[in-house]
């Protein structure tokens, strides 16, 4: 019945008779019931055979008769009313949709030029770069027939076009022919002449060849596109108005020709392709439409020998697609003396011209074609290109009847076979034009072995012929990349929701796919879309036996977006079967949903009796409450991790009773810690100061300051106390590696340098820095270091850093009372110990004045007993200095004091 439908639509689409393709007619007319009709017909619709012309009535037309008859492809199957479907095949192609290669090549270009010339409010000024011949001022002239139509000039406003290289020797009158110019401006200009930027107005003024501009005339040029105003030569006094836009073309490098201030104005630069780099596709389009030309223009049939053809394909043109139209024409003129009393023109190798049969190219070309004598006709070019749109319809098909099926509710089983009905006729077409050298091809190899290793692992039963088959639709994807790519950019919306459904009803293909897009990417660098993985999932549906096979199931269920499906692939990979499924739960989805998914899989993999369900935590523990079937066993165990799968996989593949599986990974699944402390131990400088942590702080800050920024070295301040006290077993050291410590007292720490506060002010030695820090610094850095030093330890510097009160006269009062001290003790102190105790009593007496005492380490008894009579003599000396700052060196303090004077 479905046949005889079909057939009676043709006819009536033959005969032009649409109206007598609706539901209601064709019932009457076969005597069958409506219902029967419409059933039928929205099969015959979701194989993609069928227009759908939704007025009323709705009607229906056979594509491929309308397609042939009309003699133009139809892009949708279902159009809104009958005006629509014959309009748009009855209408020209519409300004950019005649370059070949506005969807596939050009298509970016063709964005760039629409993106440009509508630029808001006026359009902006173009630059087209590319060799000659490629089309440059084809595509000028689209873009204005594009600004036309989408309203940007009226249909009044021209066009003008001007080859610059016309005026290469007089450059003068290419300025007073664009610029316009007044009577007697120049020898012969006996009228004024408006000029081209005038005549242009509101319009496109297109400059071809404009590196031939002198910069005389690309100055007036661009001064004119800053004001939109100018000066007609020969008069300086008036101004000229044009709202023109502006489209320039050169063949040479933009930057090396013009003037940078005229490229400053042209915000884009538009290169265009040659023809070497247009594709085979796009190429016998051009073939086909340029020899379609010559054969309408000299009303006879054309055939091209195979030679003449593979030459047509592959010759580099030096003239690109004008150098291939020019052959063209030369080749049928030739032909045509040569074949004059036959019906059709024959063209064959000897009548392309003599500098092409006379290149080397040639040589490598033709010997690909050796063995053809045959001929093409330029007719038979049409279906070739419509041939490598086979994928799209297929993909288009497989889209629309998903899309059907969904819309009315209808039965899954019955969409899968419409789905893969479509799949198959055109794998049958593509495999009918298949031309693989299947022994040499390098993706044919790597696609073969990646399905075989595919195959293997799953225990798909794919024939030989079902990898031949895979094989050239990959290799006819391949080769269709870039259109497949552009129409599923168009379809984006409809091909995920497919993609989802899939993934919801298909686990297993949705896991199989998943591993031959990755491999595909991974060894043959093949971007694999989604409209293709669904091709996958459809096909791989025929040939996989798990329903039958599969007595235990086990699926993951986890949270988080790709949890599940990462574990399980991991570990299927490594047990090297295909052991788990897995549910993604992503954290904005209910346990509900996942329940549903749930069921969904397990009605989907038809009768089974164990259920493994491997789950991370939380409310997924208990969605065995919610599984709907009761007949099967079913495990849960949660805190999966990969490593808890593999054993339970390993456990599933040896047949092992469940219960003996889950007792064997609570065993051993107890979790383990260890804590790997940080290798790297910073680089540290510590500063510790007798006098107290605010002087060591205060130090630490200065020398902060003095070390270039971005060296790894932190500088730490440390109590002097714990320093002497607990030595090398101080937590600093064990958590980093200190480099030396800075300080007013040695705390003499082993094996550690220690460089007292005076040594960075009085010498400039900087033995200890050199060779504790050249390992970590670089010379420059070192010496940055070390004139900073220089600069910030100089001893007025460090009094005023270190001391809020008037460091001058501290530093005055402080030097006395130590001149006094040596005198009593009769000794006289090297200037580096004196430098120290300078800084050290003045940080003592600024710490007293603001009532902090230091914490002693010493015993403080027995030093009083023993060394009574330096306490005097302090005491006696400072007394001074005490009552001018009214503070009290305590025995403590002096106990520091003499520590310095000791180790003098
Ligand atoms: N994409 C295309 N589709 C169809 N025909 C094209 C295409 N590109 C160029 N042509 C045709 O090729 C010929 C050369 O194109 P055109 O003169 O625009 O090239 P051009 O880059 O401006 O060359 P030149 O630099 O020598 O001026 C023209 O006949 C044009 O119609």
């Amino acid at each position: 019945m479905r046949d005889k439908i079909l057939e009676e639509i043709k006819v009536h689409t033959q005969n032009n008779d649409y109206e007598s393709n609706s539901v209601v007619e064709i019932s009457k007319r076969l005597q069958v019931s409506r219902n029967v009709v419409a059933s039928e017909i929205r099969q015959l619709f979701a194989q993609g055979k069928l227009i759908k012309i939704n007025q009323k009535p709705i009607l229906y037309v056979v594509k491929e008769i309308f397609e042939e008859i009309h003699n133009q492809k139809v892009d949708t199957l279902e159009v809104d009313s009958l005006h629509v479907l014959t309009s748009t095949n009855s209408d020209e192609k519409r300004d950019f949709e005649k370059l070949i290669g506005y969807d596939g090549s050009l298509s970016e270009l063709v964005s760039q030029c629409k993106g440009t010339i509508s630029y808001p409010p006026n359009g902006l000024p173009m630059m087209l770069y590319g060799p000659t011949g490629t089309g440059k001022s084809y595509i000028a002239r689209l873009t204005y027939e594009y600004a036309k139509h989408k309203g940007l000039l009226s249909k009044e406003q021209r066009f003008i076009s001007v080859n610059c290289s016309e005026y290469a020797n007089n450059p003068e009158l290419l300025t007073a022919n664009l610029f316009g110019h007044v009577k007697g401006a120049f020898t012969g200009a006996d009228k004024d002449n408006e000029g081209l930027i005038a005549l242009a107005d509101g319009g496109i003024l297109f400059l071809d060849e404009v590196h031939n501009l002198s910069p005389e005339c690309q100055e007036k040029l661009f001064q004119f596109m800053d004001l939109a105003e100018y000066h007609r030569v020969g008069d300086n006094e008036n101004w000229y108005a044009s709202n023109v836009k502006l489209i320039f073309a050169t063949t040479e490098k933009p930057e090396d020709v013009l003037l940078k201030t005229l490229l400053r104005r042209i915000p884009m630069t538009i290169t265009v392709p040659s023809l070497k780099e247009r594709g085979l596709h796009e190429r016998v389009e051009l073939l086909y439409s340029m020899f379609k030309t010559e054969q309408d223009k000299l009303q006879k049939k054309i055939r091209i020998s195979a030679k003449a053809y593979s030459i047509f394909l592959a010759y580099d043109f030096p003239g690109n697609i004008g150098g291939l139209r020019g052959c063209i024409q030369t080749c049928c003129i030739q032909a045509m003396f040569s074949n004059q009393d036959d019906d059709a023109i024959v063209i064959q190798l000897h009548d392309l011209p003599k500098d092409i049969l006379e290149s080397e190219q040639l040589q490598s070309i033709t010997t690909n074609f050796e063995n053809t004598g045959d001929t093409i006709a330029v007719d038979e070019l049409d279906s070739f290109i419509k041939a490598e749109s086979y994928i799209i319809q297929m993909l288009h098909n497989v889209l629309t009847t998903f899309q059907t099926y969904t819309e009315n509710d209808a039965n899954i089983s019955e969409m899968d076979v419409s789905i893969n009905q479509n799949i198959h006729e055109y794998f049958d077409k593509i495999l009918y034009h298949a031309t693989l050298s299947t022994d040499k091809d390098f993706y044919y190899k790597g696609i073969e072995n990646i399905f075989d290793m595919i195959r293997n692992r799953y225990g798909l039963s794919l024939s030989n012929n079902d990898i031949l088959t895979l094989n050239c639709f990959i290799m006819d994807y391949r080769k269709n990349y870039i259109s497949v790519r552009n129409w599923s950019y168009k379809q984006a919306e409809q091909i995920s929701e497919l993609l989802s459904y899939l993934e919801n009803h298909k686990y297993y293909e949705t896991n199989i796919t998943k591993e031959i897009t990755n491999y595909l990417h991974a060894y043959l660098d093949l971007d694999i879309l989604d409209i293709v993985k669904i091709v996958f999932m459809f096909y791989l549906s025929n040939v996989t036996n798990h329903k039958s096979e599969k007595k235990r199931l086990a699926v993951i269920l986890a949270h988080g977006f790709s949890t599940a499906s990462s574990i399980a692939e991991a570990t299927n990979q490594f047990l090297d079967t295909y052991v788990f499924d897995a549910i993604d739960m992503p954290i904005n989805q209910d346990v509900q949903t996942i329940i549903k998914k749930l069921n969904e899989y397990l009605n989907s993999m038809g009768k089974f009796e164990e259920l493994f369900l491997l789950v991370d935590m939380g409310s997924l523990e208990d969605i065995y409450k919610g599984i709907q079937n009761k007949q099967a066993n079913i495990g849960i165990i949660n805190n999966i991790s990969t490593k808890t799968a593999l054993e339970i996989g390993n456990g599933i593949i040896q047949n092992r009773p469940m219960e003996d599986i889950f007792d064997e990974v609570i065993q051993y699944s107890k979790t383990h810690y260890h804590i790997e402390k940080n290798q790297l131990k910073k680089n540290v400088i510590l500063c510790s100061c007798a006098s107290g942590m605010g002087t060591a702080e205060k130090l630490r800050r200065i020398l902060k300051d003095s070390l270039p920024v971005d060296v790894p070295i932190e500088v730490q301040t440390y109590n002097y106390n714990e320093l002497v006290e607990k030595g090398i077993h101080n937590k600093v050291f064990t958590d980093n590696h200190v480099l030396f410590i800075v300080g007013t007292l040695n705390p003499n720490i082993e094996n550690l340098p220690f460089i007292p506060i005076e040594e960075l002010i009085i010498t400039d030695s900087f033995a200890v820095l050199n060779h504790e820090l050249q390992s970590i610094m670089s010379a420059e850095q070192l010496d940055t270091f070390k004139k900073k030093i220089l600069k910030n330890f100089s001893l007025s510097n460090i009094m005023s850093s270190l001391t809020i009160l008037n460091p001058n006269k501290l530093l005055e009062h402080v030097a006395d009372a130590l001149d006094r001290l040596q005198n009593a003790l009769d000794k006289t102190l090297s200037s580096s110990t004196c430098f120290g105790l300078y800084v050290h009593i003045s940080c003592l007496i600024e710490r007293l004045v603001m009532n902090k005492e230091v914490e002693t380490y010493l015993d403080v008894d027995e030093f009083t007993k023993e060394n009574q009579n330096f306490i005097n003599l302090v005491k006696q000396t400072f007394r001074e200095v005490e009552e001018y700052y009214g503070v009290d060196i305590s025995i403590p303090e002096i106990g520091y004091i003499y520590d310095y004077i000791k180790n003098d």
